[in-house]
């Protein structure tokens, strides 16, 4: 039990979100402090590199606030196949389930590649995100105004880009029976896997949707592909159902083939996006470049009740791992959302957002630096923040995010 009053901090999806960036007030209800246990999953390839970067980023700000994080790290996937053999080992997914929120980086690698399914690295992340029922994954898309040239579609396009795409994330292809391999009527060896929803799970996701939607800007656009798909007509009819609940909110359907052309033709009609598993997968990493980078997407994974898992959208990126290159945002992103929507530490999430847009600033030179921290003084200080803050932890933060994440926006981390 912890925050606000007497609610638990786990997740509630009531407090879930318009999601896009935003300030908390600074005047919050008095809250009782905690120590917060969150469960860290470093994983594998550039995981540890930005897990080191986001809970030092997650620590100087909860120190902001008073508030203490019991972190304990555990194995997933190709690392925790190393040591133990399986991809979620038994302890990793019971510390889990005890913690009040769990923040993975990322998993996967060449090295685990050849391995069956169900025990390759990815087979880990889907069984841990089944064992928590982490069923609506939130993925927000936010076109930052200094990062509108790194896209690579026309500034024009993008800037003002603010989508918050719902993948539904326990069902669907991934997890479908029957699924494998046999041989058809000519011997050929086949592989197959079944796309199934049912009506409860459709709805759950897209009350999760509209409630997004309600928060944002009231639209909602469900993405399907009913025009070939049982599965996507039953999809269909029930979100337009559940639609009626939330006359506030203007739905439409779209084809998952138009809607990939849209959301580069002119991605800005989008406001919600609610989709099934797989359509949300390939989606959220499109609208990843409308931000600059796959490196700058955050995400919630969040169940009815329970600790959420909270993760970036991009993988382990093998090709980059451990040579310094890896963007931080999406993961300090990602813990940032564990604490305004896992923890309910909306004050902490705002500090590390800033943090991590402070680390946006181009082209870090000494001097340059020297001016940008005095204008930011006076915005800090016009704004409210620094005269109620801790100014040398402040500090902390800062130069640790900007600084370590040196990044100077390197073409190279804009691929
Ligand atoms: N949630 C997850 O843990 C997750 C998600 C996607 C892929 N994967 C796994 O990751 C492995 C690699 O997959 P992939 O190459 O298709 O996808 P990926 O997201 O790891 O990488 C795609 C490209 O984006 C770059 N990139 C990704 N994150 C970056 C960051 N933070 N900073 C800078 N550049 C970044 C990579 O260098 C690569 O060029 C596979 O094993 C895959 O299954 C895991
Ligand atoms: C690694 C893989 C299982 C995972 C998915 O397909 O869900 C990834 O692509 C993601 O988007 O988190």
């Amino acid at each position: 039990m912890a925050a606000f009053g007497v609610h638990s901090h786990r997740c509630h999806l009531s407090k879930l979100p318009g999601l896009s960036a935003r300030r908390s007030s600074s005047r919050q209800s008095v809250r009782l402090q905690a120590t917060h246990k969150v469960t860290v999953l470093p994983g594998d390839g550039i995981g540890p590199e930005i897990t080191k970067v986001a809970l030092q980023v997650l620590e100087a700000a909860g120190k902001n606030h008073g508030e203490d994080f019991k972190i304990q790290e555990h194995l997933v996937g190709g690392a925790a196949i190393d040591a133990t053999g399986q991809p979620l080992p038994e302890e990793t997914l019971a510390a889990c389930r005890a913690s009040d929120a769990v923040l993975l980086a990322a998993i996967g690698g060449y090295k685990w590649d050849s391995l069956p399914s169900a025990s390759r690295p990815e087979g880990g992340l889907l069984a841990l995100r089944t064992g928590l029922n982490a069923f609506a994954n939130l993925r927000p898309a936010v076109v930052l105004p200094q990062l509108a040239d790194g896209s690579s579609l026309k500034r024009e396009v993008v800037e003002g880009v603010d989508i918050m795409i719902v993948r539904e994330l326990v069902g669907g292809i991934y997890f479908g029976q029957p699924r494998g391999f046999s041989a058809n009527e000519h011997g050929h060896k086949t592989g197959y896997n079944t796309m199934v929803y049912s009506e409860p799970e459709v709805e759950r996701i897209a009350h999760v949707a509209f409630d997004a939607a309600r928060k944002r800007r009231k639209r909602l656009c469900s993405v399907d592909k009913a025009n070939v798909l049982e599965v996507s007509q039953l999809w269909r009819e029930v979100v337009t159902r559940v639609g009626k609940e939330y006359p506030d909110v203007e739905l439409s359907h779209m084809y998952v083939d138009n809607a990939a052309m849209q959301l580069l033709r002119n991605p800005k009609e989008f406001d919600t996006v609610v989709t099934g598993n797989i359509f949300g997968d390939i989606l959220s990493d499109e609208a990843s470049m409308l931000t600059g980078s796959l490196g700058m997407l955050p995400s919630a994974s969040i169940p009815s009740d329970g600790p959420g898992i909270f993760e970036p959208v991009h993988g382990s990126a093998p090709d980059i791992a451990g040579q310094d290159l890896a963007n931080p945002m999406a993961m300090i992103l990602s813990a940032a959302m564990m604490c305004r929507y896992g923890l309910n530490l909306p004050q902490v999430a705002d500090d590390m957002e800033a943090a991590a847009l402070l680390g946006l600033l181009p082209k870090w030179t000494p001097r340059i630096r020297g001016l940008v921290l005095l204008n930011l003084l006076v915005l800090l200080v016009a704004t409210n923040w620094v005269v109620l803050r801790d100014t040398e932890t402040f500090f902390d933060a800062f130069d640790f995010a900007a600084l370590r994440f040196t990044m100077q926006l390197q073409p190279s981390l804009l691929s």
